[in-house]
């Protein structure tokens, strides 16, 4: 999958007519093919960054004819809506924009939408309506007070067909669905087995089950995954490496779950120079081991209670929406009787190994007549290769409708709600209710570089101006060349990949005072973001009385821990930063009453 993949911005109108005319027979079946469109689109970031949204964007003419396409490349970059008007151009005055979700402007800066009302649009067909309660039904409310026509699938008008069509909005975005209504991220248990129902020989060989093909397309699965997850027994028997070897685009954390933490000293996984690898065990476990984990770089987490609720809930607090499962069967017989797996995917080879021991794909379910069999819903057949892929859902995809209310119900159930009040003010993920608070928020800033010129530059975001920063002043091309490599990143997750592995690869690349000066750094960049932006400034204000916390479970020192044992460094400078403007407003009111 190419990084760079973007959508034609040629504003000519050159792509397929899906419908002729515009009469009210086929009126149903033209919008569900271009939300279908949509869907396609969407599905093409997948796995380029990670986690995001997926969003796509056509814009047809009244005459049915596609003007312009665009799809979200990286969650703070351009949005699928403004890239599809750039490409349609004069096209879009009076067309239709179809997009598989509501856009969730969750910045404050509107560009979705304003790129809609400013190109021109006269309707809006969406999928389906933002996932998040905080950002669900006000893009939809904010095009209609444009004057905008909105249909969203589904509650304006109904039919099979416009049925199938929302369905597939929800699985392109299953993920981030599953973020919205459950606790735990949305997993797929993925294996390879013989036509005789294994994955390994009697002697726990497996490599391998499933044709190249087909294991190219476990690659590519891993890329849209955020974290692989494999049992102790895999690391033993298989000295996995679990990367996406698809070519560029997103990699996946790698996470070992082991009781015992009985693994070997030698072991791909250790070398976390180019993806992560944690390590969730029992608590207490092998600690001297764990000491030999740190020395590699490999996180080690401990539970209390080391079962795969526990940790897939864990997961999500950290932010993952989406998990793939590599394990053998005795960690997915847990998995599944956890009830957190939600999708199967399952190669068939053609192949017969036989032996009574050979492992199969789940262990122990405890079921004894097939009338408990669990049965999988919306089951697809594709042929890879010589294999049998066979995928389908032990969960469905969970129907917003009923489950999260509008903006709008909200209130209606309950008038006091106001999620501006909280002594404890949460913040993490971009997309969280006060996302803007991260660093990897989308929020330009214009800041020098410190290099020797000390010219004024723009920073995509506070992250890329902060992970640039260690490597600032030192004497090195290279240096240089990883401040630039940084302040050009695409995503502030990029700028964060290329800043941590180069710090850990190549640490002689950073400044020698980094420790010393990097709070400093980020007190600067917060600065001149919540300075830049008023609404963000008056966020800021709006939570003064309550305390900010960055809910990063694993990052001690910005954030607040999993059980608040963090530094909250992040929130401590906030809360300064908060301070400091209300005092300077107390100055100032103080100055207009003597005055
Ligand atoms: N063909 C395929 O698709 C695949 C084949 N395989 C093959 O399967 C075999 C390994 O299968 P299997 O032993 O089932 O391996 P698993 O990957 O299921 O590992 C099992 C281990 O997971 C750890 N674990 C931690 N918590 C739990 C829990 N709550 N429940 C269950 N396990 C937990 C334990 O590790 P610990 O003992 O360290 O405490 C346990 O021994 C190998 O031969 C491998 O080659 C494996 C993956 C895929
Ligand atoms: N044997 C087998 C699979 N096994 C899975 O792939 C892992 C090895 O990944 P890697 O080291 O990255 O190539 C292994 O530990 C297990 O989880 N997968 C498949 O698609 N087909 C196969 O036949």
């Amino acid at each position: 999958m190419a990084l760079s993949l973007r959508i034609s911005s040629s504003p000519l109108i050159c792509r397929a007519t899906l419908a002729n005319g515009d009469n009210g027979r086929n009126h149903h079946a033209k919008d569900a093919a271009f939300i279908r469109r949509t869907v396609d689109l969407a599905e093409m970031s997948a796995g380029l960054t990670s986690p995001h949204p997926n969003f796509g964007c056509v814009i047809a003419t009244s005459s049915g004819k596609v003007a312009g396409e665009g799809y979200l490349y990286a969650q703070g970059t351009k949005p699928a809506e403004a890239l599809a008007v750039e490409a349609a151009g004069e096209f879009c005055r009076g067309s239709t924009a179809y997009l598989n979700m509501e856009p969730g402007d969750c910045h404050g800066d509107h560009a979705a939408v304003s790129a809609l009302v400013q190109a021109g649009i006269e309707r809006v067909v969406v999928g389906i309506r933002h996932p998040l309660q905080h950002l669900r039904g006000s893009a939809i409310r904010e095009l209609k007070s444009q004057g905008i026509e909105v249909n969203v699938l589904g509650e304006d008008f109904e039919s099979k067909v416009l049925e199938d069509a929302r369905k597939s909005c929800l699985l392109v975005n299953a993920p981030l669905i599953h973020r919205a209504c459950s606790r735990v991220p949305f997993s797929v248990l993925k294996y390879a087995m013989t036509l005789d129902g294994k994955i390994a020989a009697s002697s726990g060989h497996a490599a391998w089950i499933s044709s190249k093909l087909s294991r190219t397309r476990v690659f590519e699965l891993r890329g849209r995954s955020d974290a692989v997850i494999v049992g102790g027994n895999t690391v033993r028997q298989d000295d996995p490496r679990l990367t996406a070897r698809h070519g560029q685009g997103h990699t996946p954390t790698r996470i070992v779950m082991t009781q015992s933490l009985d693994l070997p000293e030698k072991a791909h996984l250790w070398d976390v120079s180019e993806v992560p690898t944690i390590i969730v065990t029992q608590r207490g476990a092998r600690k001297s081991f764990q000491k030999f984990l740190a020395s590699k770089g490999v996180e080690v987490v401990e539970f209390d209670m080391l079962n795969p609720r526990e940790v897939m809930e864990y997961f999500h607090l950290r932010g993952y929406l989406s998990i793939l499962w590599e394990c053998g069967g005795t960690l997915a017989a847990s998995a599944i009787s956890s009830s957190v797996i939600h999708k199967v995917v399952a190669f068939v080879a053609p192949k017969i190994i036989g032996g009574r021991n050979a492992p199969s794909p789940v262990g122990e379910l405890g079921m004894v007549e097939m009338t408990q069999a669990l049965n999988l819903m919306d089951v697809c057949y594709e042929q890879v290769g010589p294999d049998m892929l066979v995928t389908g859902f032990l969960q469905p995809i969970p129907d917003l409708i009923p489950v999260i209310p509008s903006e709008d119900a909200t209130v209606e159930i309950d008038p006091s709600v106001n999620p501006f009040e909280s002594s404890i003010i949460f913040f993490y993920k971009t997309w969280d209710l006060y996302g803007s608070f991260s660093n990897f928020s989308p929020h330009p800033i214009r800041m020098p570089c410190g290099e020797e010129n000390d010219d004024y530059m723009t920073w995509p975001s506070v992250e890329h101006y902060y992970q640039a920063n260690k490597f600032v002043g030192v004497e090195n091309p290279m240096a240089h060349d990883c401040v630039e490599k940084i302040r050009t990143a695409r995503s502030p997750e990029e700028a964060a990949l290329i800043g941590r592995s180069t710090l850990r690869q190549k640490p002689e690349l950073v400044r020698s005072d980094w420790e010393d000066v990097k709070i400093e750094v980020m007190y600067m960049a917060l600065k001149c973001k919540f300075s830049t932006y008023p609404h963000l400034k008056s966020m800021l204000l709006s939570t003064a009385g309550s305390v900010l916390v960055e809910s990063s479970p694993h990052d001690l020192f910005w954030g607040g821990g999993r059980e608040g044992e963090g530094l909250n460094y992040l929130g401590r400078l906030l809360m300064q930063l908060r301070s400091e403007y209300l005092d300077d407003s107390s100055v100032s009111a103080e100055n207009t009453s003597s005055a």
